[in-house]
């Protein structure tokens, strides 16, 4: 999955999809943003980006990059902020194979833009620490810091307060169903519920839901009959602000049933769950060469 030519200085890492395995919202604060509590894991499946340093300072990225304006790509947002926080006078060429759905609550636009952060600050060699890149990371979503700190977490405040956890991993099927759900729309929302709160104690031992899924179902009833169909199987739950849902399981083989039988309509994947962030596994791997 992943390749290295560190003669060329080009490489290729995996922006893996996050799964949240519960989302509360506990308010509103004053800039729009909300305080939230949430269970971040890594799934081994995401978009594959391929970085080349160039001479120039020119920045590409091309590739799936779809209908998504250069700039407004959280891929060339991540370089460009990048290297002008560090006056890098090289630029880069980023090819893009785009695997996680966009608008899916898997995380793919803040993956592609943690990774790019963590491939760049070694291709460039700015030495930059991972609690800069996380600040620097957080300027462009909310989602960015977990990426970058790469370890399976729970999170506090809009997201970006991580305190590392171990899981179990499992395999999980996760299920598209087709729509788009704008995080922002969900999040202006009137009937978002918003007041659920703080944990106390052991978490494992309270009840976990995802706040944002009774709207979501509301306004996308695909979202509920995907839901329901998983049911099937297991319980099933929504990650994020949707439309992703998922499923999850102790074998490989269970969470293929459920893709096997998956009805033409709806697109999937499964995958392991990974405590720690497969693009730092593989980064590490080959920088140890
Ligand atoms: C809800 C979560 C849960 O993991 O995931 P997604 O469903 O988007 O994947 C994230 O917090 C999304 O993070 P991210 O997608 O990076 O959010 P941003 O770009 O910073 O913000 C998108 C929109 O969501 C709102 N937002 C985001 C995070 C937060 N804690 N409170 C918010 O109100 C922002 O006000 C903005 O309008
Ligand atoms: N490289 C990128 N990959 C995905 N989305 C991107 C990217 N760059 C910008 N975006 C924008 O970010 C939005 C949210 O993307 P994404 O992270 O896939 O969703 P979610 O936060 O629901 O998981 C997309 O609708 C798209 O307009």
């Amino acid at each position: 999955m992943t390749s290295t030519d560190t003669t060329s200085r080009t490489f290729s890492l995996i922006a893996p999809a996050k799964l949240n395995l519960f989302l509360h919202i506990n308010s509103r604060r004053d800039d729009g943003y909300h305080e939230l509590e949430t269970l971040f894991t890594f799934l081994d499946f995401g978009d594959e980006l391929t970085f080349s340093v160039t001479h120039t300072p020119s920045i590409t990225v091309f590739g799936d990059v779809a209908d998504i304006p250069l700039q407004e790509n959280l891929i060339y947002k991540a370089a460009y902020l990048l290297q002008q926080h560090c006056h890098i006078s090289q630029g880069a060429h980023i090819h893009l194979v785009k695997r996680l759905p966009m608008g899916g609550g898997v995380g793919g636009g803040s993956s592609d833009a943690a990774t790019t952060l963590l491939a760049l600050n070694t291709l460039w060699q700015c030495h930059l620490s991972l609690s800069q890149l996380t600040l620097l990371g957080l300027q462009l979503g909310a989602d960015v810091p977990v990426f970058i700190q790469g370890h399976t977490a729970i999170a506090h405040g809009i997201g970006e307060q991580l305190s590392p956890i171990s899981l179990q991993p499992k395999w999980y099927c996760v299920v598209h169903p087709g729509e788009h759900v704008s995080t922002a729309d969900i999040f202006t929302h009137p009937d978002l519920k918003r007041d659920t709160a703080k944990l106390e104690g052991n978490w494992q031992q309270q009840e976990l839901r995802n706040d944002c899924e009774a709207l979501v179902k509301k306004l996308c009833p695909e979202v509920e009959k995907t839901l329901q169909w998983l049911l099937k199987y297991a319980p099933s739950k929504m990650t994020g602000t949707g439309s992703c849902c998922f499923v999850e399981f102790s074998t490989q083989q269970e969470a293929q049933r459920v893709l096997t039988n998956l009805p033409e309509k709806w697109s999937g994947f499964i995958a392991s769950s990974a405590t720690l962030s497969p693009a730092h596994t593989a980064l590490a791997a080959l920088f140890e060469q």
